[in-house]
């Protein structure tokens, strides 16, 4: 088998979109290596790259360590599959999955034993007489998988090949393409938008954010480190709570500042060069914990939802701290929306002054004017342009093991545990504290 890897590959197209952008990665030989990422994020695009089926604009792809820039689709000898199987209607599974060997270079001699040992690696024996408009979507997969192996290619490019089958069968699909992939060793390239499928079928995932990789590394390291907030935010189930916060150092304290409530640290440590900067604090619910009586840092809210999902609930808290919002941050537009409102206010008729009139202060009141800031100097900010509509304070989302759930309007205490607590600086890079 053979490493593939991509050099510096950039790609734009004639409209003058930049769907890949200088992207250098490297599969081992054998390796499952995941590429992630929201739609349009250029997964495709490097596949299709890869596969030759796209000439780059620049940069390289390079096959068992020789560049193929130059090398036809076929004489790159790696089989694609897409997420439509595009199997043949009027052939049989065996006549679909035997066909790249009757149109190849192959002696007819031998294909029905190499069709037999490919549809038993598949669990497709038994359909093998069958037509595809007979079977199921997940059957359907199976077979264009084995179509896409049966050539022996040196390497898998496989693009969202489970998105069109329902839940059930992708999870079971999931575990079978990843298991035949490492039982055939083959190199295998895996595009998908579904965090689950990265994180339970690769051996590394490389995340990719607007034709850019942000980060490569197996599974646990890209969801527990990540490098930026946009893959912070990427990575979670429930979804990453993103909470607008300010650092304050004095001395060798150091508290995260939230507006409504505050973090305090047992050290300034990596902290100290960052006093008074705005921060994105990224805590998934993994590093919350519901307790009676905090004895460290922790958050407190009142439980404005209950998800109850049988085994856990999510409880959404209202903590009285406003989010990074998702769509209309520095998470998509770095650095340009978010005012730094920490340790001076604007001067007057500077135009962010408005942006701040607008600012949901910590613990607003009817008596408390709407630029108060907290006793650290810090107030969040919302972003006038986001939304005409009055701001929206974060539910924090923790989970609840079942059976004792809270309630609507019930107090509730979560122990935050620091060491899972992510923070990133307004351009979403990360501020590592510990
Ligand atoms: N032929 C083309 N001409 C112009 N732009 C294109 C072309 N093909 C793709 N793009 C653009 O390039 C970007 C990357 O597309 P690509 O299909 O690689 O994304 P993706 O991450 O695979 O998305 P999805 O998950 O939706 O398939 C997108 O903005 C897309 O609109």
């Amino acid at each position: 088998m053979v490493a593939i890897a991509v050099d510096r590959l950039t790609k734009v197209f004639p409209d003058g979109t930049v769907a890949v952008d200088g992207v250098s990665f490297e599969a081992a030989s054998g390796e499952f290596l995941v590429l992630l990422g929201p739609t349009g994020c250029g997964k495709s695009t490097i596949l299709r790259l890869v596969a030759g089926l796209e000439q780059e604009t620049s940069g390289h792809v390079l096959i068992d360590g020789r560049v193929v820039d130059e090398m036809s689709a076929r004489d790159r000898k790696v089989a694609m599959v897409f997420q439509d199987y595009a199997l043949y209607p009027h052939l049989t599974v065996a006549q679909n999955i035997g066909f790249p060997l009757r149109v190849g270079h192959h002696a007819v001699a031998g294909v029905d034993a190499r069709v037999a040992k490919v549809a038993e690696h598949l669990g497709v024996t038994d359909l093998l007489h069958r037509l595809p408009g007979h079977l199921s979507g997940g059957q359907r997969q199976r077979v264009a998988m084995a179509r896409a192996i049966v050539r022996e290619p040196q390497a898998f490019l496989l693009d969202e090949p489970l998105s069109n089958l329902d839940a059930g069968l992708r999870a079971e699909l999931r575990t079978d393409v990843a298991a035949l992939a490492r039982r055939l060793a083959v190199t295998t390239l895996y595009v998908t938008h579904d965090q689950t499928e990265a994180m339970t079928m690769a051996d590394r995932v490389a995340v990719l954010r607007r034709g850019v990789l942000q980060q490569i590394g197996p599974p646990a390291e890209v969801y527990g480190d990540p490098a930026t907030l946009f893959v912070a935010a990427f990575l979670g189930t429930p979804r990453t709570n993103l909470l607008q916060g300010a650092i304050y150092v004095d001395g060798d304290r150091a508290v995260i500042d939230l507006g409504s409530q505050v973090l305090e640290l047992p050290s300034a440590g990596a902290l100290a060069g960052h006093h008074n900067d705005r921060v994105t604090v990224a805590v998934r619910a993994d590093a919350l914990r519901p307790v009676a009586e905090a004895d460290g840092p922790a958050l407190r809210g009142s439980v404005r939802l209950v998800e109850n999902l049988g085994h856990e609930a999510l409880v959404h808290l209202d903590t009285g701290i406003v989010p990074t919002p998702l769509a209309d941050s520095q998470l998509e537009h770095p650095d340009t929306h978010l005012v730094d409102a920490v340790g001076e206010d604007p001067p007057p008729g500077h135009p962010f002054r408005q942006a701040l009139a607008r600012m949901m202060p910590h613990g607003r009141t009817e008596s408390q004017p709407a630029t108060a800031r907290t006793e650290y100097g810090f107030y969040p900010v919302y972003d006038p342009e986001s939304s005409d509509q009055p701001p929206v304070l974060s539910d924090v989302v923790v989970r609840v093991p079942a059976p004792v759930l809270p309630r609507r309007g019930d107090s509730m205490t979560v122990a935050v545990e620091l060491d899972k607590l992510l923070l990133f600086d307004r351009s979403g890079a990360r501020i590592r504290f510990s």
